[in-house]
């Protein structure tokens, strides 16, 4: 090979080495994709504040939210499961208004003992036979064997009104309810030592049907929390029968207890299940709303206040009212 033609081919190499090189470079830099990064001096203290904002941020809710407890599970069965809260003030000043009512005791009891299987089971078919005869529009409906009524479209309407009412009601509907709801003012009356004669039934007693379907009216929304003696004037013992099974009837729709010491106890209802409380602010509640399935219930609530009494309803009565 001549001087002149290596000389050539050394250059014409260079060339190429040169241009592989500057190939090389470019993809060794990071071009950012929306240009250049800002590049604070401050950043690493602006990540640090940000970073402690955070745990200050789950602190704070964590610390709102209430801890939760299951006061009864689905799957115990209790025969006394009592739990003592102090009575609140304003609960006091009003029981003892009326000779007898102050109880020994505030706060609840649950048993799955006073009432048998065969009773809840009668009644479960009660409530599914009667409640068909509502017509409601959202996810809760109510039925009032005292007064009645019965969740029908925007409102409720007087069931024993209804042309098929005569068919569907069976004079062991009224015997087996009153059999129950005896029953249960006698447990309240035991556990919360107060004479029995002056635990008068009271309005509104009832049963209820819960499911996942979105609310259309006010009466729909059952899950907000409250007391009972606030919502309904004439209450001062509450008691609530479960006709359903929690975790396999539905889910969701578990009964919340929200405490003074920031714990949230929990119910979860059972078949057969009884849970009874003093009706003041020593016992703020919310029920939860059912994600899915249908919830059954009775709730039956007592009043030492004899004007607020109602009677135990009865089949021949209702046909002509
Ligand atoms: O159904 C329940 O578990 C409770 C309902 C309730 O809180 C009420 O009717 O006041
Ligand atoms: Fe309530």
């Amino acid at each position: 090979m001549s001087m002149e033609v290596r000389k050539r081919k050394d250059s014409q190499l260079q060339t190429k080495t040169n241009k592989a090189d500057s190939k090389d470079r470019s993809s060794d830099e990071i071009k950012p994709k929306f240009g250049p990064l800002p590049q604070f001096r401050t950043q690493r203290v602006w990540a640090r504040g940000v970073m402690v904002l955070g745990v200050f941020a789950v602190v704070y809710f964590s610390s709102k939210s209430n801890k939760e407890i299951a006061l009864a599970k689905y799957k115990d069965v209790h025969e006394y499961l009592a739990q003592e809260v102090s009575c609140s003030a304003s609960y006091k000043d009003e029981v003892i208004k009326f000779p007898g009512c102050l109880p020994k005791r505030c706060g609840r009891l649950v048993s799955d003992k006073i009432i048998s299987a065969s009773e809840a089971t009668a009644l479960l078919d009660m409530a599914k036979r009667l409640l068909a005869m509502g017509k409601p529009l959202g996810g809760a409906a109510i039925l009032d064997l005292h007064s009645g009524a019965i969740s029908y479209e925007q409102g409720f309407v007087n069931m024993y009104k209804m042309n098929e009412a005569a068919s569907v009601f069976r004079d062991s509907d009224f015997e087996l309810y009153r059999t129950v709801q005896t029953k249960i003012q006698l447990a309240v009356a035991n556990y919360f030592q107060v004479e029995r004669d002056i635990l008068y039934l009271t309005h509104p007693t009832f049963f209820s049907r819960l499911t996942s379907s979105p609310p259309l009216t006010i009466h729909d929304e059952y899950w907000h929390t409250h007391v009972d003696k606030e919502t309904y004037e004439a209450f001062h013992f509450t008691s609530l029968l479960y006709l359903s099974d929690y975790g396999r009837d539905f889910q969701g729709g578990r009964f919340v207890f929200v405490d003074a010491d920031k714990v949230n106890r929990t119910v979860e209802p059972r078949t057969g299940r009884v849970s009874m409380f003093t009706s003041g602010s020593e016992n703020t509640h919310f029920v939860e709303r059912v994600s899915a399935g249908t919830r059954y219930a009775i709730t039956v609530s007592f009043t030492c206040d004899q004007k607020h009494a109602i009677s135990h309803p009865v089949i021949h009565d209702k046909r002509n009212t």
